[in-house]
């Protein structure tokens, strides 16, 4: 009978396959303390180094305004960890947990103990990512603070989205960063291209001719995404009411998806190729008319929450209609909806496709008011 590979095999295997793969890794994790860090990037981490793709060699140094003490943060990880990861085992947490600290924040006058900590790790061969999981506000100073104490050199910085929430905020935030990074160093995040989900479209469209053979205009009436969450914003009530569903869930995660159902066959499944034609999409996409395609909507209760505005509109439900003026799928309206504590979660594609032509729902032809009669 086969074996199922032990971690270290599936580490090697791993390892081969990834080139790309430092030898050595520092992860600094901005807004360490944060709901997304919680939710997302540390167990992350767990599920990377349980999976043994990580480096043999790799640190987090969690980083934040307040001062707490490394074993603070191990807690504050694990139960990260235990509330949105895999559960952390014995020994193999412990292992874990000793390659995890945390250090204050750098500021623009104060380089701080994350540069000390930095300076006491650098290594030729290691690599540091800095992981912006902080509101959007801090980007900008997050980035000039870093540059000031010369802790971007050779770094790569990872920013969630929304980078910038319009044209200009975008082009604002932009400057700055190319201020201080090539454009090889920035990595800016939308989550939801990486979820399983979104990767099967490319199989499920591009090796079933049964699919790709309906992928399109003539047999597709309608395109749905739907994110509904039963999620509500308690933990993070401050960034959500400056953002709000269209800007959180529509123009970030629902236009990625959408694009990734509309997009032509790209030339490879590389990240590149993918994206080229993914950005190609986005040229197609009519401009939302608010009034005629969106809907935005609030919870009852939700300006009851702390940290949000007693008269707040900020939007927490929001559905569009969008259209992708390409050859395939002109006419074809893509509808796009999500929202915070509705009735249930889900993350669902729908495709609708027409009707075929039923000959059995075809009227039958009337008797005829002069019958044709055989003589014999
Ligand atoms: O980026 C975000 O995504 C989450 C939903 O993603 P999931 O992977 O947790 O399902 C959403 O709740 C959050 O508001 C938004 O900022």
């Amino acid at each position: 009978m086969p074996h199922a590979p032990t971690p270290d095999q599936d580490r090697e295997q791993d390892q081969d396959q990834d080139p790309t793969l430092p030898e050595s890794l520092v992860l600094v994790l901005h807004g360490a303390r944060g709901d997304l860090a919680a939710r997302m990037v540390l167990p992350a981490i767990h599920l990377l180094e349980s999976r043994g793709l990580l480096p043999d060699d790799w640190r987090v140094i969690g980083t934040g305004r307040k001062d707490i003490e490394d074993a603070e943060f191990v807690a504050l990880v694990k139960d990260a960890v235990q509330e949105f990861g895999d559960a952390p085992t014995g020994s193999s947490w412990d292992a874990f947990a000793d390659r995890l600290e945390y250090a204050t924040e750098v500021s623009d006058d104060e380089p701080g103990e994350l540069t000390h900590r930095l300076g006491e790790l650098a290594a030729p061969d290691r690599l540091v990512v800095h992981y912006l999981a902080v509101p959007p506000t801090a980007f900008e100073p997050i980035t000039e603070a870093l540059a000031k104490q010369g802790l971007l050199e050779g770094a790569r910085v990872v920013y969630e989205k929304p980078y910038g929430t319009d044209p200009d905020s975008f082009e604002a935030l932009d400057t700055v960063v190319h201020r201080h990074l090539a454009e090889e160093q920035v990595y800016r995040i939308d989550h939801f291209l990486a979820k399983e989900g979104t990767q099967n479209l490319h199989v499920l469209r591009f090796a079933n001719e049964m699919f790709a053979a309906v992928w399109n205009r003539e047999h597709v009436l309608q395109v749905q995404v739907d994110v509904p969450e039963t999620l509500d914003v308690a933990n993070r009530a401050e960034f959500y009411d400056a953002t709000g569903a269209a800007l959180d869930m529509l123009v970030t995660h629902l236009f990625q998806t959408a694009a990734e159902v509309a997009l032509e066959t790209p030339a490879t499944l590389a990240a590149d190729a993918v994206r080229e034609a993914r950005e190609e999409v986005f040229r197609h996409f009519r401009e939302l008319d608010p009034a005629e395609d969106v809907v935005l909507g609030q919870f009852e209760g939700y300006t009851d929450i702390d940290g949000v505005d007693d008269d707040s509109t900020t939007d927490t439900y929001v559905a569009a209609r969008l259209w992708i003026d390409t050859e395939r799928w002109r006419g074809v309206p893509f509808v796009l909806r999500s929202g915070k504590r509705l009735a249930g979660s889900a993350q669902r594609v729908t495709l609708l496709l027409r009707s075929p032509r039923d000959p059995s729902r075809a009227p039958r032809p009337t008797p005829s008011a002069s019958p044709c009669t055989a003589t014999g």
